[in-house]
C-alpha cells in the first residue's frame, strides 16, 4: 500500500443507510416501511437516531472528507405522500449540521430500500405512480437540504430492489415474480430521472447514482453459458446503466417491456455529475437447466477466498468492471465514485478487512491508470449494522458495535483507513 498514491483531491468516505443504523422506527412520527415487517427487527439497530453525534465524532477522528448517508422516506413522509413530518426533517437537520460542523461533506441517498408501507400497499415499484410520489419526496429533501448536501443519489442499487425484492423474494417486499419484476426496474429508472430533475430544480449541486454492478462470468466458454452470462449481465448491469447513460434499454430486455416505456427514456437519461458504483463481488452464470423459466442459472463463483458473508474476494473484477464501463460508455460516463465497497469479517483485529480494502484500492488505482476517471471511494460501512435478511451476523463496519450496550469500538481497519486518508 505504501507506494499506492491517489490524487490529493481524491474523495475518501464511508457509507451507511438509514434503516440499517438509525433504529427509533416508531419515534417522532416515523411511519412503517416494508422492512419494518420483513425479517429480523431493526427497531434499535445501531440506535444512530440518538447516538449520531458519537458516530459523527468517529468520522471526524477517521478523517474522511465525505459521509454517505440515506434519508428514511417513512421518517419524512410517514405514508409516502403529503406534507413532510417536521420532526423527521428536524432529525436530519441535526445530523447534517453535525456532519458539516465536523468539516465532512454530506453525500445523501434519497432512497435506500425503506419504502413506506402505504406506498408498497398501493403497488410499490410495480406501479408507475410510485415514481411520481418519489419525485415529490425528492423535491421536499432538495428544498430543505440542498444548502448542505454536496452530492445527491436518488436511489441506492435499484437492481437489488428489483431482483432480490420483487424477482426472487429474498428482500422486502418479498415478491417472487422472476422476470415479472422487470417493470420495477423501469419505474425505479423513471423515479431516478424525475428525482434528478426535482433535485436540480431545488438547487442540488451534484447528482449521480449508486448502482450495484458486477462482472458476470460464464461458468464455461461454451455458447450456451456465454449467452446465459450475457442475459444476466443485461439484467444486473445494463438494465440500470444503459437507460441512464445511453438513453436506451439492452436488446435482451426490450421484448419484456411494454412500448409505453420508450417514451420515458428521455426523462430517465438526465445528464449526471457523477456515476456511483457499488462493488462487492463478481457473479457467475450457466445455461438454464430443464424447467428453469429464466434464461440463465446463477452459479457460485468458486476458487477464491471468501468473506464471512460467503462472498468471493476478487479485487481484479472491480478493475475489469471499471475498465469495461470506460469502454462501453465512452463519451457518456461522468466521473466515477466507488460509493460502496467492503466486506464482512468478525473481530476487532480485522486484518482480513484491511487486506480486502487494500486489494480493491489497488484495483481502483489500476483502473485509473487505464484511463478510468475515478474521483473517490467510500467504505461500506462506518459501523457494523443490520444486514437486511441476514440480520446482525455479518459485520461490515470499520467500527465494531456491541448491540447489547451500543458500545462502539474502532477496529484495526479504522486505524488503517485513517492513516490512508490522512496521506
Ligand atoms: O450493497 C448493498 O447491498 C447495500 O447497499 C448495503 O445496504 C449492504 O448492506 C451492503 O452492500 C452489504 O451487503
Amino acid at each position: 500500500m505504501e507506494n499506492l498514491s491517489f490524487p490529493s483531491d481524491f474523495l475518501w468516505g464511508v457509507s451507511t443507510s438509514a434503516f440499517q443504523i438509525e433504529g427509533a422506527t416508531s419515534e417522532d412520527g416515523r411511519g412503517p416501511s416494508v422492512w419494518d415487517t420483513f425479517g429480523e427487527s431493526a427497531d434499535v439497530a445501531c440506535d444512530h437516531y440518538h447516538r449520531y453525534r458519537e458516530d459523527v465524532a468517529l468520522m471526524a477522528d477517521l478523517g474522511v472528507g465525505a459521509y454517505r448517508m440515506s434519508f428514511a422516506w417513512p421518517r419524512i413522509q410517514p405514508d409516502g405522500a403529503g406534507v413532510p413530518n417536521p420532526k423527521g426533517l428536524a432529525f436530519y437537520d441535526r445530523l447534517l449540521d453535525a456532519v458539516c460542523e465536523a468539516g465532512i461533506s454530506p453525500v445523501a441517498t434519497v432512497y435506500h430500500w425503506d419504502t413506506p408501507r402505504a406506498v408498497e400497499d398501493a403497488g410499490g415499484w410495480l406501479v408507475r405512480d410510485t415514481a411520481e410520489r418519489f419525485a415529490e419526496y425528492a423535491a421536499i429533501l432538495g428544498a430543505h437540504f440542498a444548502d448542505r448536501v454536496k452530492m445527491w443519489i436518488p436511489l441506492n442499487e435499484p437492481m437489488v430492489t428489483s431482483i432480490y425484492g420483487y424477482g426472487i423474494g429474498e428482500y422486502a417486499p418479498g415478491e417472487v415474480l422472476l422476470l415479472g419484476a422487470v417493470p420495477t426496474a423501469h419505474h425505479q429508472n423513471l423515479a431516478h430521472g424525475l428525482a434528478v430533475q426535482a433535485l436540480r430544480a431545488a438547487g442540488a449541486r451534484s447528482v449521480g447514482t449508486a448502482n450495484h454492478h458486477a462482472p458476470v462470468w460464464p461458468v464455461t466458454d461454451g455458447d450456451a453459458d456465454r449467452d446465459a452470462a450475457e442475459w444476466l449481465d443485461a439484467l444486473l448491469n445494463r438494465l440500470f446503466a444503459d437507460p441512464v447513460l445511453l438513453g436506451g434499454y439492452p436488446e435482451e430486455i426490450i421484448e419484456h417491456l411494454p412500448d409505453s416505456y420508450v417514451a420515458d427514456l428521455p426523462t430517465i437519461a438526465q445528464p449526471l455529475d457523477f456515476y456511483g458504483v457499488n462493488y462487492y463481488e463478481p457473479y457467475a452464470a450457466a445455461a438454464p437447466g430443464p424447467g428453469n423459466p429464466l434464461p440463465f442459472e446463477l452459479r457460485a463463483v468458486e476458487g477464491y477466498p471468501r468473506t464471512t458473508n460467503d462472498s468471493p474476494i476478487v479485487p481484479g473484477a472491480l478493475r475489469d468492471l471499471l475498465v469495461g464501463f470506460h469502454r462501453r460508455y465512452a463519451g457518456h460516463l461522468p466521473p466515477v465514485y466507488i460509493t460502496e465497497n467492503g466486506c464482512s469479517f468478525d473481530g476487532i483485529h480485522d486484518i482480513a478487512r484491511i487486506k480486502f480494502l487494500a486489494a480493491h484500492l489497488i484495483a481502483v488505482r489500476e483502473a485509473m491508470d487505464a484511463g478510468v476517471d475515478v474521483r473517490g471511494y467510500f467504505v461500506w460501512s462506518l459501523l457494523d449494522n443490520f444486514e437486511w435478511s441476514k440480520g446482525y451476523q455479518p459485520r461490515f463496519g470499520l467500527v465494531h458495535v456491541d448491540y447489547r450496550t451500543q458500545r462502539r469500538t474502532p477496529k484495526d481497519s479504522f486505524t488503517w483507513y485513517r492513516k490512508l486518508v490522512s496521506r
